[in-house]
């Protein structure tokens, strides 16, 4: 990685090479080896399925600005090419004077026409939740929405009440015991959507209907390999009217193919990526190697049980 995101400074995976070409593996190193299934049925979906017919050609892409200083935040917005911005925020207590500047910085990087989403990743309380929408909503000058502010959907009902700014739950589907049944209509005025801990784009796109909520696909932080079946499902979705959180390879060091699925004029144009280039990681360490092929084997066997 090249800042520090969700805690991470290595982003781990796994290429899976199948009928179809290559799949993506890429569970968090600290998920469990039920929650790796759904995971691992994104990689076969992609490498032995294929996936549903696109009806459109290219996706509207945010820029994703980490919990970086505002001189950082500005220089990766004004960058972009995007004109929409998600924001990490609240990623350690007392941020709010930091979020603050970080939001202004990048309304000032995007100009007025462009728009500011944030990402609280399920930390705060209520109270703490409006507090700070409003502060931040008042920073941007507006804000598009605000992603996951509290844990459960409960609380994002009592939040959503209280603010003006439109709520999108993250967490609240990706984590859910069962995402199609997650009742978040009525919580939440949109669903993100990410197929890579879905199951799919088949199963992304039964989660997106069941949800009953205008839906934006982000990432899950995988090369152009994972993000070619991210860019599949905002492609087959029927209507799609946000920016997607699709352009995260700025966010690592490195890919695994050269023609990168990266946005153009904040844009991604809808195709396949690949084939991975021989070599290009010949310097992983055998540790994380073995490490890596014994998960694969549980996992599998965990799917197949
Ligand atoms: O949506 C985006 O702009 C980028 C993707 C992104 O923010 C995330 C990717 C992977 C893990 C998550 O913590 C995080 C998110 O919460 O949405
Ligand atoms: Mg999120």
């Amino acid at each position: 990685m090249r800042t520090k995101f969700r805690g991470i400074t290595v982003r781990e995976g796994m290429l899976l090479e199948g009928p179809l070409g290559w799949g993506e593996f890429c569970p968090f190193t600290e998920y469990s080896d039920a929650e790796a299934a759904s995971w691992l049925a994104t990689a076969v979906e992609q490498c032995t399925g294929g996936w549903p017919a696109p009806v459109r050609d290219r996706i509207p892409i945010n820029c994703t600005v980490p919990a970086v200083g505002p001189a950082k935040a500005h220089e990766i917005a004004a960058g972009s090419g995007c004109q929409t911005a998600k924001i990490k925020v609240a990623d350690h207590v007392d941020s709010l004077a930091e979020d603050v500047a970080r939001v202004e910085a990048v309304r000032d990087a995007l100009g007025p026409n462009g728009k500011i989403r944030v990402d609280a990743n399920a930390v705060w309380d209520v109270d703490t939740a409006v507090t700070h929408i409003r502060a931040l909503d008042k920073a941007a000058g507006g804000l598009e929405y605000v992603e996951q502010p509290c844990p459960t959907i409960e609380e994002l009902a009592l939040v959503r009440r209280r603010v003006d700014v439109r709520i999108a739950a993250d967490e609240s589907i990706r984590r859910a015991e069962d995402p199609l049944k997650v009742a978040v209509a009525g919580a939440a005025d949109i669903a993100v959507i990410k197929c890579t801990p879905l199951g799919g784009v088949r199963r992304s796109l039964e989660v997106a209907e069941a949800a009953g909520l205008p839906c934006v696909v982000s990432s899950a932080l995988e090369t152009s390999i994972g993000l070619a079946a991210q860019v599949a499902l905002a492609a087959a979705l029927p209507q799609l009217d946000f920016a997607c959180g699709l352009g995260t390879l700025s966010l690592l060091t490195g890919d695994v193919v050269d023609d990168s699925l990266v946005p153009v004029d904040g844009f991604i144009s809808v195709r396949a990526a690949g084939p991975p280039v021989p070599g290009r990681f010949d310097e992983a360490d055998p540790e994380r190697v073995a490490w890596w092929q014994a998960r694969l084997d549980r996992v599998e066997r965990f799917v197949i049980a």
